[in-house]
């Protein structure tokens, strides 16, 4: 039965007199995990500040979580998601712990320091270990690496048990080790019981996870293509979305895109 998470309709995003943002009606369901998938300034950041009620479309309506954006509190809806990007990562005191960091994660809003209840500690201690980061609870944000700090982040967007967790570009700036460990920890959350719906954004097509059920491709701020990641992730549209012939293969779930081979002159 439909049980839509976010819709969309008819949205049109103008600045500066110039369309960034032109996207047909589109309802993303509970149950799919979501990628957004572009190159720069294809429209992903848009689109997640107007799911978040960062920025409102010039025309057209955004529903999410059963909330018509516009007659609906975002302080109270932003409660119920969990947001990380890189932009956060900035704004946390880097002379806190780790665990400092996940436990103040209870009213999901970035930079904010309540005083820390006995649950909220319990609630950041129960994560770290259910996220295998136990051994960083003590560890000075500032001492951790870009790696760590994004785990670090991601548990704190889960402290208060969101509905959807929103994931800009998690993987910018990490090695291939810290990419794919950081991969397995979100693929783990999103597989896990009772699990939040994951909307992750990313430039790299091989960066979709296997529990990644849905696509939605951008280009200058419009769709190529959205739908179930093997119907919607076709060579074509890859190319279409990165102005790049793409060559396309499939292993467990997870895509693998390359570059088609120009053809050599002396072939
Ligand atoms: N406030 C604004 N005024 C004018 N243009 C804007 C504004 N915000 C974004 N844009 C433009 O809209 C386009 C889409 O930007 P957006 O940041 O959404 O892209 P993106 O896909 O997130 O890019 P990136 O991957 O580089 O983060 C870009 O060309 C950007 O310059």
């Amino acid at each position: 039965m439909a049980n839509p998470s976010i819709e969309l309709h008819d949205i049109l995003v103008k600045r500066d007199g110039r369309v960034i943002l032109n996207l047909p009606s589109l309802t993303f369901e509970k149950h799919e995990h979501w990628a957004i998938l572009g190159a720069n300034g294809s429209g992903k950041t848009t689109l997640l500040q107007m799911i978040l009620g960062y920025l409102w479309p010039t025309r057209g309506t955004v529903r999410v979580l059963g909330h018509t954006l516009g007659s609906y509190d975002v302080r109270e809806l932003r409660k119920q998601i969990g947001f990380v990007s890189m932009a956060m990562t900035e704004r946390f005191l880097a002379s806190d712990t780790a665990e400092t960091i996940v436990a103040t994660g209870r009213t999901a809003a970035a930079g904010s320091y309540l005083p820390l209840s006995a649950e909220d500690c319990e609630r950041a201690s129960t994560l770290l270990e259910g996220l295998a980061m136990t051994h960083l609870a003590g560890h000075l944000y500032r001492t951790l690496s870009q790696g760590e700090r994004q785990k670090v982040m991601i548990a704190r967007a889960l402290h208060a048990r969101p509905e959807l967790l929103v994931l800009d570009e998690p993987c910018t700036g990490l090695d291939f080790p810290s990419r794919e460990s950081l991969l397995e920890m979100i693929e783990g959350i999103a597989t896990a019981a009772g699990a939040p719906q994951v909307l992750y954004v990313t430039h790299y097509p091989n960066e979709l996870f296997p529990s990644l059920t849905n696509v939605l491709l951008l280009k200058e701020g419009r769709m190529v293509a959205a739908g179930e990641k093997y119907i919607a992730l076709t060579e074509e549209n890859l190319s279409e979305t990165f102005s790049l012939p793409i060559h396309l293969t499939w292993e467990d779930g997870v895509p693998n895109a390359r570059r088609k081979k120009a053809a050599n002159a002396f072939d």
